[in-house]
């Protein structure tokens, strides 16, 4: 009951992780994309004032060029050619010629108005030759920021242009307005001018952030600051437009996860119900004793035949049986099928019986009651049976594995490792578990290729049970070329289509007499 109670559970809990899964990556993804896109959007404003602002500050180096041939004058013919130069041209607060710290000549106030420090309203950078820098205002128009542009002379003389502030103002409020963005506007160190306004953020998840940009060509720097209400309304905007899809992909999740599941409950129902209604066999391979030259016993291998006659492949109901935890009740089953055919069987004391285990049933307490219970029931027939496991089983719980398999020795059960070379076992584990057999896998048996051909690893694992004192048994064995190989290698068993596929019951005893004693390949 509590076990129905939490796969419940878990079966709500993957449904509801297949709905969210999607809508949660959504909002990641969403999340990260808008501000990317933020991201993008301040690269773009960031370019624009760059570029503007380059235009005007090359505008402004060209108007420099023209003024230089006024440098020497002593403002009096130039006086008009000055003001028109001033007035006339675009973005220009002011041009004129300047002596040392006097202005000389000014397109707006004339002849000596006064000192190049009363113009730029505070001290003179004393910088050489060509510079710019912005200010945050000059004597006639004190509360609007410029760029100042100077051409200065050894001799102390020079000409300069103020490039008015509000032109690159209107500018900056354009790129900004629309997302609410603060520009800042820094030339050569200056006045920073700034245009829009942020409010600081206390919000971690969806904030404001600056993005800032130099100019290749001039000393100039500009920031864009987002707001976070542009963060929150880009996400806003990727989010409605991925809903859509986050809602198909959760619907599709939710789909696949409910016929999982009822896939998952249907293999653990079927199972069930096969048990229950007698629908599992149980055929038996046999197994060629080289040394012996007879038949020196058998593999157990299940099988299940549906009511309506379809058969089901091991390799799949085996394994759904061990994905659904059915694999130790379908275990205990195939034990009492076995036992109960067992009883009919004529067969020399010492007849081999090989029994598949899964490792979850050998780490199951009952593990050991179950495997005496199966011998006992076999007791009279004074068979030798086998455990065969897959290197899986010996990896995990290690010691308390090697235990019970130890015990199971001592009372006369014997031990396999199956399919070997497939699994990840390392070769330690051979010498840690106490083992009597090794089968080699088909895999291994398949590159056989002549008598007198090298398989590498083949050979190794048949030299390695050597070395190890364990019988090896080759499975899988198909042709007589394989069987030779192996013979001739030492392999102590043989198990194939060659010499024979696994029986039903009925069909093993009639197999026994007739052809227990002839070797694999003998001919019909
Ligand atoms: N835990 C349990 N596992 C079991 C049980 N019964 C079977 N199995 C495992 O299922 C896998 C597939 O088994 P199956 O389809 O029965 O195949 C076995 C043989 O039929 C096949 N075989 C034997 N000889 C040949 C051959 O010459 N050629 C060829 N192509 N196939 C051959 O090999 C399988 C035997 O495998 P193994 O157990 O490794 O000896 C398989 O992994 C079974 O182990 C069960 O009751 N419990």
């Amino acid at each position: 009951m509590a076990h129905t109670h939490t796969k419940r559970e878990s079966s709500g809990l993957l449904l509801l992780i297949a709905g969210l899964l999607p809508l949660v990556l959504g909002l990641l993804f969403t999340f990260f994309e808008a501000q990317q896109n933020v991201k993008r959007q301040q690269v773009a404003a960031a370019d624009a004032l760059l570029t503007q602002t380059e235009t005007v500050t090359q505008n402004a180096w060209d108007m420099i060029n023209q003024l230089k041939q006024y440098t020497d004058d002593k403002c009096v013919n130039p006086m008009r050619k000055i003001q028109q130069l001033g007035s006339l041209s675009a973005y220009f607060r002011a041009v004129g010629t300047f002596s040392g710290p006097n202005v000389t000549c000014s397109s707006a106030f004339g002849r000596n108005p006064g000192t190049l420090s009363q113009m730029v309203l505070g001290k003179m950078p004393a910088h050489p030759y060509d510079w710019m820098y912005s200010i945050g205002g000059t004597y006639g128009v004190p509360h609007r920021p410029a760029v100042l542009f100077m051409h200065q002379l050894p001799s102390s003389k020079g000409v300069y242009v103020v490039v008015e502030g509000q032109y690159l103002m209107d500018f900056m409020r354009a790129i900004g307005a629309q997302r609410g963005y603060q520009l800042t506007l820094r030339v050569n160190g200056g006045y920073t001018i700034q245009t829009g306004h942020v409010e600081p953020d206390d919000n971690l998840l969806f904030s404001g952030s600056t993005y800032r940009a130099e100019s290749q060509r001039f000393p100039i720097s500009v920031s864009v600051t987002s707001s976070k209400a542009e963060a929150l309304k880009n996400w806003r905007q990727a989010f409605f437009i991925f809903l859509p899809l986050a809602i198909i992909l959760s619907l599709l999740c939710m789909l696949l996860a409910v016929n999982w599941l009822k896939h998952r409950l249907s293999w653990r129902d079927e199972l069930r119900k096969g048990i229950r209604n007698g629908e599992f066999l149980v055929h038996y391979q046999p197994v060629w004793q080289v040394e012996e030259r007879r038949c020196a016993g058998v593999e157990a291998l299940l099988r299940w035949q549906r009511h309506d006659g379809r058969q089901v492949r091991p390799d799949m109901f085996i394994a759904a049986a061990e994905a659904e935890g059915m694999i130790i009740p379908l275990t205990r089953h195939l034990l009492n099928i076995i036992a109960d055919e067992a009883q009919t069987w004529s067969v020399a004391p010492g007849f081999h019986l090989g029994v598949n285990v899964a490792a979850e049933h050998i780490q199951h307490p009952d593990f050991l009651a179950d495997i005496r219970q199966f011998a006992a029931r076999l007791r009279e027939k004074q068979m030798i049976i086998t455990l065969e496991l897959t290197e899986r089983s010996l990896i995990h719980e290690g010691p308390e594995v090697a235990n019970k398999l130890a015990t199971l020795r001592r009372e006369g059960i014997r031990v396999a490792i199956d399919d070997f070379g497939t699994g990840h076992c390392s070769l330690s584990y051979l010498q840690n578990f106490q083992l009597d057999y090794l089968k080699i896998d088909r895999g291994f048996i398949n590159a056989i290729e002549s008598l007198e051909g090298e398989t590498p690893v083949l050979d190794a694992i048949i030299s390695l049970s050597h070395k190890l004192a364990l019988e090896v048994l080759g499975e899988g064995v198909e042709t007589p070329l394989q069987f030779e190989y192996l013979k001739n290698h030492g392999v102590n068993y043989i198990q194939g289509y060659l010499y024979a596929r696994p029986l039903n019951s009925a069909a093993l005893m009639a197999w026994l007499t007739k052809k227990g004693s002839l070797p694999p390949g003998t001919p019909d």
